[in-house]
């Protein structure tokens, strides 16, 4: 940088002529001052024939949200400003992420962040992901925006030395100097702005990739499939926050503090070594010594601005999530009336946060005082002192300053101009070297706050890094289940303490020993009281919860479901979409063009689910709507089981998922289900559904975690209904005693009513 401007100075003045006009029609083509190029380009576009989509090639678009490319990647299609464009989205293989892992090792729960070693460490692993290759596209706006700060403090340098001849010039009456200067400095100004606004696009630019990359790693890694399950288990409190807004403030931290920090440093070099020829040897170890007394003052008085923006983000992710369960679950809470209850958990929520803010902001008033005291006024007073030594001490004349060849080519007839000149610039220099050194302090500041930052991004990649991967089911051509204890898994119970991670103080095993199996056409029953483990059942043969050493669960793959059992939920997912995304779901429309199927094979499932009124009454299959509050809670019971049927699983798990439904119509798609042939699975309290399974699972619940499988309608269930039969029939025998004694108990007490005074 040195040596390119020291290059500069030694060009001709006709060569820095036609320098700086080269530079001015470059920046002014590249600023798109002139639109002529793309005027050209748009003409081109409209002679090939490419032309704005129609609204219902938007809609389709929109629709089928990717094509997929013979090399097996997708291409995303994206609707923006009436334009389809089409992205190649190339995920993060599996392989890749778990070869990553070790990048990644969990930070220990009591580590605070600073700018130390483990911080450096977090921030490379990182880093990787932000810059995977020198190749990127990212490396190379990095470059970019570096010789866009090497030349912003070049340009700094002209500034103070033209600034510094203009007023030589004043001072000596040189008219024609002076108006040439003038020139000069509107000519200046051109690259300067332009060099300022490069600048900042670059940076914006700089945190928007790295925030795609980030957000592409995470997405990749949150949203695994089986055997992952990433964002099932994940159990870190306020995901959302670490996900979204922790990214964002991440990637907006990283990209300003490169150039926050790398501009002020060069800044200093380049002015420091500029002014040592002013100051002499005693006047620039001055120099170094007042950097050294200026970053250990402040070093002393800097707060832990990484920990309380790790504190500040949490806190925002607490209020946030608050924000989304009022919204989530609105309708609830308006039957129950508890606006004013969410108010106050809101406002609790929001004036810990607020509390925390103002907290900083009154650290920060001590810590701005000293900062801007120290680098304003006692660096000026530096600066005027260190300026004043070669004139004050120095008996000697020396030919002090920035050189400048003037009108009276570098010959000291002036002595007054001179000096003049001399201090105007070197002043510049000072007050360009306070500026940079305040500069340099408020981006320590901001290294603090992206350590914290980096710990909540780097805590959320561990996490889901550390998490390994569920066991995968063997293949087998029946469900079956052998010795397993369900329990519910320690990460499943995690608590998060800020920044760390804890387990469950202890294991919660609900069903001991399980055993048994399903052959296709064996419909099982699972009942039992509330709160037993039923569920958990399901979630064990979804492989949702591992299984312990000895136990084992053994499924089909079936290609309608990769689980190889479909489960149906009480509360049914609505995912966002047309009324066609909701019964098709998981799949998307390409895959649902793929499978072959008609809107009259959709319409013939919907009319077994009683539901073929919908396409009609919402105005078709394409239309999209907040489907969660559109259908009634049967409607979308019913849905969850048109589901079934167009995936058409081999095994299906019903978790009381037609609570909801008349029993009528929950009859008619039992038997539709299975003249379908798919095996059933359901779990309910209901029993009038018994009929339609062949086994019977009872979860016993006292704790024990027992249980009693038996056929429905064999010798052994109607032993076990006979024995039930005669444990309550004893049981009403007891009911005439009981009777007698509620009659004595009464008269003993209006025996002693009578015998009160
Ligand atoms: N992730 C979890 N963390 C902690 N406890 C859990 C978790 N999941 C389930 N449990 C506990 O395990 C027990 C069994 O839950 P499960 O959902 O299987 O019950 P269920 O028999 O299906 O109940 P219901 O009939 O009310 O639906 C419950 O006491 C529940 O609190």
């Amino acid at each position: 940088m040195i040596v390119f401007s020291k290059h500069i100075n030694s060009l001709d003045p006709k060569q820095k002529r036609s320098f700086l006009t080269l530079l001015f029609v470059v920046l002014l083509l590249r600023s798109r001052l002139i639109t002529g190029p793309r005027d050209v380009f748009n003409a081109l576009k409209k002679a090939a024939g490419i032309r704005k989509p129609t609204p219902e090639e938007l809609e389709q678009a929109r629709q089928q949200l990717y094509r997929r490319n013979p090399d097996g990647t997708k291409n995303l299609l994206v609707t923006y400003r009436g334009r389809i464009s089409e992205v190649n989205i190339q995920p993060v293989s599996q392989d890749e992420l778990a070869a990553n892992a070790k990048n990644f090792p969990l930070v220990p729960p009591s580590h605070k962040p600073n700018v130390d070693r483990i911080f450096l460490r977090q921030l490379v692993s990182i880093l990787r992901i932000t810059f995977p290759s020198w190749r990127s596209k990212e490396v190379f706006i990095l470059i970019l925006h570096s010789t866009f700060l090497v030349l912003r403090t070049v340009l700094s340098v002209a500034v103070a030395r033209l600034d510094g001849k203009i007023v030589r010039d004043l001072v000596s009456a040189d008219g024609k100097g002076f108006l040439k200067g003038i020139g000069f400095w509107f000519a200046l100004a051109v690259p300067s702005i332009y060099t300022n606004t490069m600048l900042r696009h670059l940076q914006s630019k700089l945190s928007l990739r790295a925030r795609t990359r980030i957000s592409r790693y995470t997405h990749d890694l949150y949203l695994s499939s089986h055997p992952n399950l990433r964002y099932y288990r994940l159990g870190l409190d306020g995901a959302v926050q670490y996900l979204t807004s922790d990214v964002n403030s991440f990637c907006d931290a990283l990209s300003g503090l490169y150039g926050n920090l790398l501009k002020p440093a060069l800044d200093i070099v380049l002015f420091t070594s500029q002014l040592s020829r002013t100051l002499g040897l005693r006047g620039s170890c001055m120099l170094a010594l007042t950097y050294y007394a200026t970053a250990a003052i402040l070093k002393a008085v800097t707060p832990a601005f990484g920990r309380l923006a790790a504190v500040e983000a949490r806190l925002e992710g607490e209020y946030r999530a608050g924000m989304s369960r009022i919204d989530r679950e609105g309708e609830e809470i308006a039957f129950y009336g508890g606006g004013k209850r969410e108010r106050e958990i809101l406002r609790r929520a929001y004036l810990q946060l607020i509390k925390h803010i103002n907290s900083i902001y009154k650290i920060r008033i001590a810590y701005e005082w000293t900062e801007d005291y120290v680098i304003k006024y006692l660096w000026s007073a530096a600066g005027y002192v260190l300026i004043a030594i070669p004139y004050l001490l120095t008996r000697r004349k020396r030919h002090v300053g920035v050189q400048t060849t003037g009108p009276t080519g570098g010959h000291v007839d002036n002595q007054v101009a001179d000096r003049t000149e001399t201090y105007i610039s070197s002043r510049r220099l000072l007050l360009s070297l306070a500026d940079a050194g305040g500069r340099l302090m408020y981006a320590y500041k901001d290294l603090l706050e992206l350590a914290g930052l980096t710990t909540r991004l780097y805590t959320l990649l561990s996490t889901l890094h550390s998490l390994p991967p569920l066991p995968v089911p063997s293949d087998s051509t029946a469900v079956e289940v052998s010795h397993v204890d369900v329990k519910v898994p320690t990460t499943a119970v995690t608590v998060d303490e800020g920044d760390g991670f804890m387990p469950a103080p202890h294991e919660l095993v609900l069903v001991k020993d399980l055993s048994f199996k399903l052959e296709e056409g064996d419909h099982l029953m699972i009942t039992g009281s509330n709160g037993v483990g039923k569920t958990s059942v399901a979630r064990v043969l979804a492989g949702l919860w591992p299984v312990q050493e000895g136990g084992e669960v053994r499924r089909p793959a079936d290609e309608s479901c990769r689980m190889g059992v479909f489960v149906v939920p009480q509360r049914v997912y609505m995912v966002e979409g047309t009324l066609l995304d909701q019964m098709i779901y998981p799949h998307s429309y390409v895959d649902f063009k793929e499978s072959g199927k008609t809107d009259a094979d959709l319409m013939d499932i919907l009319i077994a689910v009683h539901l073929a009124y919908l396409p009609a009454r919402e105005g078709g299959w394409s239309v999209r709507k907040e489907w969660r509050d559109v259908l009634s809670g049967g409607e979308k019971q019913r849905m969850g089981m048109a589901r079934v049927f167009y995936h058409r699983p081999k095994f299906a798990i019903l978790d009381e998922c037609t609570s909801a439904v008349s029993s009528d119509v929950e009859g008619s798609m039992y038997e539709h289900a299975k003249s379908m042939g798919i095996t059933l699975t359901t779990i309910s309290l209901r029993p009038s559904l018994m009929k339609y399974h062949t086994q019977l699972l009872t979860l016993s619940g006292d704790g024990s975690g027992s249980y009693t499988l038996t056929r429905i309608g064999t010798a052994e269930e109607r032993v076990g209904i006979d024995r039930e039969i005669q444990t309550l029939r004893s049981k009403l025998q007891e009911v005439d005693k009981w009777e007698a004694r509620v009659q004595e108990l009464a008269k003993l007490l209006s025996v002693q009513h009578e015998s009160e005074p």
